[in-house]
């Protein structure tokens, strides 16, 4: 929690001024009850109606300032508080969003946006009690001692019993109350986690009739997330009539003795009011501490999972120094790459070399799980390579700057991922600035624009959320379209094909190859229809290459060719 308060920074001024009204107002707060004894020992006890209402003005006074100081910290510690959650928010979103996948996959998606919503509003609603809290607590508790001390040391003793069973009790509850904060929260990460993958994966599960499956698993999670919350409650309910029997039994004890000294003359019974109010206030304050101590551990848990979100350092960042390609456009190169994903034990790809230029296609088939998409994923550098080297232009991924790298690249992933808003805006995303004519384009060339046009709103159509009103293959292509629109150096396909169509796969191919006249084009595919005409076939198994060459030179001399060959073509079709 502390770490995260280096944030505050930007709001030192407010919080300085909180600090200060929080002080002025607990002053006035002492001060209150000592005027009150006045007006009863000197202003009632001699008669003087005078001095009753001068006091009583000044109490009034008093009285005014404290609530006009309390409603402005209020106000401001309430704005600092909504600030620090609105800049922690956006640190937290960008620093997920500058992680590489490795790091992604370690915190899991639901975490992260428990960690950038709850988590982040849990130290929202603490900071607010704490501004107000940190100085007023403490002011009144140790002003209020000094206060009652001043007004009857001897009846003073009755906090020598009050206060360590106060005390006493709060320690227990924190020590109690620290760990079910802590399984409360991961309950909820839980919870987010079964809710969200039942709810995306909603056509599944009822296409397999998993419904009580899920239903199960959610009631499973959501009564974990119960029981610890009843627990912490039941800790609450304790602690509320504790407070309120202790506070019941001082208030007699000191009537009951503050009574007695004024029965000898020891005391007089405007001071003894004074004192009950000094007790309340004493009490009052250490309940405040100990809600303080309540919501502490729950922010605590909130602010260690906010710092691990902030403290993982992006593997893959730019070099100090980024290179620039001079010159070339459309090259990739891999020189005996070898890749291994974080805690496996066997490379994904191992010594994969080959060569791509402009104007050329080179495609990759193999076997699934034969390392295909690992190669393609890292030709943006989602992942950094174990051995070797990639060159994009002549200049090596990790030398050029993320951001520059990515520009050449038009990538269209296997799962096509679509975002809410109109077809022009999904295909946009690929070139922000794209005029109208530029976008037709990249859909005509995607084989796209029969379908838009068939639509009401045409370019203007919406695409729901997750892209769920239109098909896979027009998903696939409106992908196709997003990356054509920046007319990259460097296309790459992730079996982005797979859910068209033969003959739309076809002429979506032809169209390509006159579009991509000065690009390299990279194909991942299942299909050898697909491959067959690419300039480059390179086939991969188990993470290595068993051949590379054109259609005809691998049937003539890669057996993992010709078997995937002969699995899918008849023998006309192989010539
Ligand atoms: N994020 C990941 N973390 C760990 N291992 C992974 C990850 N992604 C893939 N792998 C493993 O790496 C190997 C290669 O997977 P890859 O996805 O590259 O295969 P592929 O040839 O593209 O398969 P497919 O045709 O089924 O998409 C597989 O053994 C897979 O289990």
């Amino acid at each position: 929690m502390i770490k995260l308060l280096r944030f505050l920074k930007p709001f030192a001024w407010s919080v300085a001024a909180v600090l200060v009204l929080v002080l002025l107002q607990s002053l006035a707060d002492l001060y209150l009850p000592t005027l009150m004894s006045d007006i009863v020992d000197i202003g009632i006890v001699n008669g003087d109606n005078q001095y009753v209402l001068r006091i009583g003005g000044l109490m009034l006074l008093f009285a005014a300032g404290s609530a006009l100081c309390m409603i402005t910290a209020s106000f401001l510690s309430s704005r600092v508080a909504t600030g620090l959650g609105r800049n922690l928010r956006s640190m937290v979103f960008s620093r997920v969003e500058s992680y590489s996948l490795h790091e992604f996959d370690q915190l899991g998606t639901a975490s992260l946006i428990t960690r950038t919503t709850n988590d982040i509003t849990q130290i929202q609603q603490v900071l607010v009690v704490m501004m107000r809290m940190m100085v007023s607590a403490p002011m009144m508790s140790i002003g209020g001692i000094i206060m009652a001390v001043s007004k009857d040391a001897v009846l003073s003793l009755v906090f020598v019993v009050v206060l360590p069973v106060l005390a006493g009790t709060i320690l227990l509850i924190f020590r109690k109350g620290v760990p079910l904060f802590k399984a409360m929260q991961v309950n909820l990460d839980k919870l987010n986690r079964v809710v969200r993958e039942g709810l995306t994966g909603i056509r599944v599960v009822r296409a397999f009739n998993r419904l009580d499956h899920e239903r199960e698993r959610f009631l499973a999670a959501n009564s974990d997330l119960t029981g610890t919350a009843i627990k912490v409650n039941k800790l609450m309910a304790v602690l509320m009539p504790v407070m309120m029997l202790v506070m019941n039994l001082s208030t007699i004890a000191i009537v009951w003795f503050g009574g007695i000294r004024v029965d000898h003359g020891d005391m007089q019974v405007g001071d003894m009011m004074a004192f009950l109010q000094y007790a309340m206030q004493i009490m009052f304050s250490l309940i405040m501490i100990s809600f303080m101590f309540i919501m502490l551990p729950r922010a605590e848990a909130s602010a260690v999972r906010i710092n691990e979100v902030l403290d993982i350092v992006p593997e893959i960042k730019d070099a100090e120094k980024v290179k620039h390609a001079a010159g070339q456009r459309g090259f990739v190169e891999f020189k005996n790459v070898t890749f291994s994903y974080p805690g496996a034990e066997q490379p994904a790809i191992s010594n994969i070399s080959f060569t791509a230029g402009p104007g050329e296609v080179t495609a990759i088939i193999g076997g699934t799980g034969s390392g295909k998409s690992t190669l393609i994923n890292l030709i943006p550098r989602f992942y950094d390579i174990d051995r070797g080297s990639i060159l994009i232009d002549g200049v090596d991924v990790r030398e050029m700057s993320q951001a520059g790298l990515r520009a050449k690249i038009g990538l269209v992933p296997q799962n096509a991922v679509l975002f809410t808003g109109t077809i022009a805006d999904n295909i946009r995303y690929g070139k922000e600035d794209a005029a109208d004519e530029e976008v037709r384009r990249a859909a005509e060339t995607a084989q796209a624009t029969e379908f838009i046009t068939g639509m009401k709103d045409g370019f203007d159509s919406v695409i729901a959320q997750g892209g769920t009103n239109v098909s896979g293959g027009q998903k696939q292509r409106l992908a196709i379209a997003r990356a054509l629109v920046r007319r990259p150096e460097i296309y790459v396909f992730d079996d982005a094909l797979s859910a068209l169509d033969y003959k739309t796969d076809a002429r979506l191919r032809a169209a390509l190859r006159k579009e991509t006249a000065d690009a390299a084009v990279l194909i991942v595919a299942q299909r050898v229809s697909t491959v067959m005409g690419a300039d480059r076939i390179i086939v991969m198994e188990e993470g290595k290459i068993a051949g590379i060459g054109s259609h005809r030179e691998l049937l003539d001399t890669c057996e993992v060719y010709r078997e995937i060959v002969f699995s899918q073509l008849s023998g006309e079709e192989i010539a």
